[in-house]
């Protein structure tokens, strides 16, 4: 079973300007409601191509309810912990020129409700997968993702982490199936700033050698390279129109996660990541089953080492 664990679920809303001027009134009738946070996309990226998941985390609140209502009604399988606390709604801003996220720092979580989430981590079994992915609220404490990777090494499963920063460096040494950091989480892990993908690849190997087991480091609408123990691969960026880009890192590592369970392949596996984060970026919500075989078809990976 693929488990996809977001800590800190969103009610993502959406909010759709041709301009946008701080300061002022901005009035719009282009607005969406979506069940966000990044394991609960991951989950929703999954169903859509076919592959099962159970999508675990705190929610809590009318909005917590619509994000259960959503999934529930999507027959995506769910086993949230409920919170007393208001799952946090984020406002993504998009005009012709942008796309800016205001993300709310996330609910506070009780003693018992932290301990009620932690027992479903008991039960896991030598071929689950377990996805990571987002922030954490605050009462979680830094270390939670360390105490939950535990948890999954103890039951000898497998897990990825699709979150940035320290967190996911912290990770390496229990060598994570997948991390996929985009270039500026990249450039920021190591200071540094990268002007082609030559420059790239010594840090994505990098990546490797601290305990990752694949690395991929996408890079919007310029593509995403691969890198195997073996290999890296260079998937270009495919041209289209961008609607909402929001989704598309998760919608990647989905895509990678749903062909590796099956076939153990990861450059199989990369090619699907490219059509799944590639189609989201092209879809105003999640991308049609029609449209991702399209623009499946369209991925052009070559190898560069
Ligand atoms: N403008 C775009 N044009 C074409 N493909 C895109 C575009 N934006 C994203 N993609 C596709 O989605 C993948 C992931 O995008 P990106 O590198 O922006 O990840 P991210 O920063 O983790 O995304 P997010 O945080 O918005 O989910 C890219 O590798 C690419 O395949
Ligand atoms: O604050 P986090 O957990 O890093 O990111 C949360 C979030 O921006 O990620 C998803 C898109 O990747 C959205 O659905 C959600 O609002």
């Amino acid at each position: 079973m693929i488990y996809t664990v977001t800590l800190n679920p969103a009610l993502d809303y959406f909010m759709n300007y041709e301009e946008l001027a701080l300061g002022e009134v901005n009035r719009t009738g282009k607005t969406q409601i979506s069940a966000g946070g990044k394991g609960i996309m991951e989950s929703r990226m999954l169903s859509l191509i076919g592959a099962k998941s159970k999508a675990l985390g705190f929610v809590g609140g009318f909005s917590g309810q619509y994000i259960k209502d959503f999934l529930n009604e999507n027959q995506i399988d769910a086993d949230f912990t409920e919170i007393e606390d208001l799952t946090r709604i984020n406002v993504k801003l998009k005009s012709q020129e942008s796309e800016t996220s205001l993300d709310a720092a996330g609910p506070k979580l009780k003693e018992s409700e932290i301990n009620h989430f932690l027992e479903k981590f008991d039960h896991l079994k030598e071929d689950d997968i377990v996805v990571f992915a987002g922030t954490i609220p605050k009462t979680l404490g830094e270390d939670f993702y360390e105490r939950l990777i535990a948890k999954v090494q103890k039951q000898k499963a497998t897990f990825v982490m699709d979150v940035d920063g320290q967190k996911l460096l912290d990770s390496l040494p229990a060598h994570p199936l997948l991390i996929k950091p985009n270039r500026e989480e990249l450039e920021a892990i190591f200071e540094t700033s990268f002007k082609n993908n030559e420059q790239i690849i010594p840090y994505g190997q990098k990546l490797l050698e601290m305990g990752a087991q694949n690395v991929i480091v996408s890079m919007a609408g310029d593509g995403a390279l691969l890198f195997t123990n073996e290999k890296v691969y260079f998937a270009q960026g495919i041209k289209g129109e961008l609607k909402n880009s929001i989704g598309a890192g998760d919608s990647t590592v989905a895509g990678f996660l749903a062909e590796y369970s099956q076939s153990k392949d990861p450059l199989l596996a990369f090619r699907q990541a490219i059509a799944c984060g590639t189609s989201k970026a092209f879809s105003d919500d999640m991308p049609s089953r029609a449209f991702l075989e399209e623009i499946y078809k369209k991925v052009n990976i070559s190898e560069v080492k």
